[in-house]
């Protein structure tokens, strides 16, 4: 996103009256104009100490009282800094706060559908934002701004003191700084987003790392792993290094405009004070206004290169900003949802996993998807729950295609249960009472402990912290937990793609039955497994091959199709 824009976001949200930070930015605006003001006023009074020092006679109390109100314009100087602060500071972390949840709320529901959506890049962007606000907002906005007004003020007060060939030498000489900045502009904000690229990298690759700690660890390659990140270190160090040279060549040219602009200002005016056409007290004032330009524009170069980098990372959280908008809360359905599936197929990319397949699921049926691993199983559930676009033919879900209805209407009607089940890394209580669930805590408990939740007939306990993805849980437990949720959520059809995977025969009969029997009517099931016990009981068996499928009965599909008779094994005589 080019520069300008971030600065024109930046701004509108600082204008914004719902973020509440007008009366912020109207402080620290005020304070700006306040220490500029005493900014300026500080090198005329220590001109006027010098007048009256070089005009021989001082008389002691105006004299103090000069020096007096010198020092306190330069405290106050000082001092209108540190207080901006506490206004910059609520600046930024309002901003923070908004564009965070703006990009959480834009690009969840990405990650939820993609499989490639990378959480650990993003987790990255994020993280670097509130630094990334620091150094474009106080950095960069907060003093580009004031520079330029200290710039036009400076000139104004020299043209009225000097004579006017100092004023145009030091507009030839900011003219000059302005075009050497501006040259290279551009390899340095290409530099900036592939700094800010190779950051991100750095974030994904300590983010796979970390998640994988335990594969790292127990197949012993943690050495391994340490120089994978160290080398996308390496990399993100050598984009930093070229950016910082493209800032040295920057600050050459930059220096050498200036330079040669304040060897003939301070030699013209120490000339033409040697010979009394100004005071010495004017050839102080020019230096020091000099000198006033030349520092912050010195400092600027610094502020330029780490918020090139932050301007794209700004940017790169901006553009995920509002992508998709909050949806509304949807209406909870009260029938159970007819599916249909008409000449669908689907393709990642150029690939074709599934093609020209059809299928009916009636209302409050309950189907079994089975199939070889890769046959298209959840590629299918995914489209049923309108996750996926079908790239050939129609899924409808009662006569609607799902990408026509809004998204929380679309995932209150169909609820899809991933086959990864990540628990939050929260109590037990809130992971099993999880929305949209309507369950009471006891109505759970009973359940779970009817489930056999643990082997020797403990009390479940609520208030257990379950760890990071529920890991302190057995895999059998995540399941039973998340099933259990799901006896107490209202929708049209739930799919379950290999929910009960980690489930014995027993446990998961009686689950799938429980469920079965509380959704009767009003819930369509799907169920996506390898395994085939509850195949002969369902109303309707989904058997994929090859991106290809057929559906029937158990015992028919047995009679007519050798693939799922062999696929059955040992099942089919059963
Ligand atoms: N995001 C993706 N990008 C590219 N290919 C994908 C993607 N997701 C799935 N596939 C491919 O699509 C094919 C079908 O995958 P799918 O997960 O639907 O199969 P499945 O029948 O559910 O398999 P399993 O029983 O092993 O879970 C596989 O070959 C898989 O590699």
């Amino acid at each position: 996103m080019p520069t300008f824009a971030v600065f024109r976001s930046l701004l509108r949200l600082m204008a914004d009256r719902t973020l509440g930070l007008r009366a912020d930015v109207a402080a620290s605006t005020m304070i700006e104009v306040l220490g500029i003001g005493l900014g300026v006023l500080g090198p005329y009074l220590l001109k006027l100490v010098v007048d009256s020092l070089s005009a021989g006679q001082v008389s002691p109390f105006p004299f103090l009282l000069l020096v007096a109100a010198f020092v306190l314009v330069w405290s106050g100087t000082n001092l209108t800094a540190a207080w901006k602060y506490v206004f910059t500071t609520r600046i930024i972390n309002g901003l923070a706060r908004r564009l965070i949840e703006g990009a959480l709320t834009g690009h969840l529901p990405k990650i939820a559908r993609e499989r490639e959506a990378d959480s650990g890049r993003l987790l990255g962007m994020l993280e670097r934002l509130p630094f990334s606000l620091q150094l474009v907002v106080d950095g960069l906005m907060g003093r580009v701004a004031p520079l330029l007004i200290q710039i036009a003020v400076s000139l104004a007060v020299i043209a009225t003191l000097a004579p006017p060939p100092y004023v145009v030498l030091m507009i030839v000489v900011l003219v000059g700084y302005y075009g050497a900045t501006r040259l290279s502009a551009r390899r340095f904000q290409a530099q900036a987003e592939a700094t800010n690229r190779a950051a991100a990298s750095v974030s994904q690759a300590l983010g796979d790392v970390l998640r994988n700690a335990r594969r790292v660890v127990f197949n012993g390659n943690v050495e391994g792993e340490i120089r994978l990140v160290a080398h996308e270190g390496r990399a993100r160090q050598a984009s930093a290094e070229r950016l910082a040279w493209l800032l040295v060549h920057t600050a050459g040219a930059q220096y050498l405009v200036a330079g040669v602009g304040l060897f003939l200002l301070l030699g013209l005016a120490g000339l033409d004070a040697a010979h009394g056409a100004i005071s010495v007290g004017d050839f102080v004032l020019l230096q020091a206004y000099a000198f006033r330009l030349a520092l912050p524009l010195g400092g600027l170069g610094f502020i330029l290169r780490q918020s090139g980098v932050a301007i794209a990372n700004i940017g790169d959280v901006l553009a995920l900003v509002g992508r998709e908008s909050r949806s509304s809360p949807a209406t909870i359905p009260t029938t159970a949802a007819a599916i249909t599936i008409d000449g669908a197929g689907f393709r990642y990319g150029s690939q074709w996993v599934l093609r020209d397949v059809h299928a009916e699921i009636a209302p409050g049926s309950f189907v079994v998807v089975a199939g070889p691993n890769g046959a298209g199983k959840s590629t299918l559930a995914r489209m049923i729950a309108g996750l996926l676009s079908p790239s050939e033919g129609r899924v409808r879900v009662d006569g609607v295609e799902m990408e026509a209805i809004d998204e929380a209407e679309r995932y209150a009607r169909v609820l899809y249960v991933p086959q990864f089940i990540g628990l939050f890394n929260r109590s037990l209580g809130d992971n099993a009472l999880y929305p949209p669930t309507r369950h009471d805590e006891a109505a759970l408990r009973a359940l779970l402990e009817d489930w056999c939740f643990y082997e020797d007939g403990r009390p479940v306990d609520f208030g257990l912290a379950v760890g990071e993805q529920g890991e302190r849980l057995s895999g059998g437990q995540v399941q039973k937990l998340e099933l259990a949720r799901l006896m107490g959520v209202r929708a049209s059809a739930i799919i379950l793609d290999e929910t009960t995977s980690s489930l014995d025969a027993p446990a998961e009969a009686r689950a799938i039955g429980a469920l079965r029997a509380r959704h009767a009517g009003v819930t369509t099931l799907v169920l996506v497994t390898h395994r085939l016990e509850l195949a002969r009981s369902a109303d309707q068996v989904i058997f994929m091959r090859d991106g290809r499928l057929t559906a029937g009965r158990h015992a028919a599909l047995l009679e007519i199709d050798a693939a799922y008779r062999a696929f059955c094994g040992g099942d089919a005589a059963a």
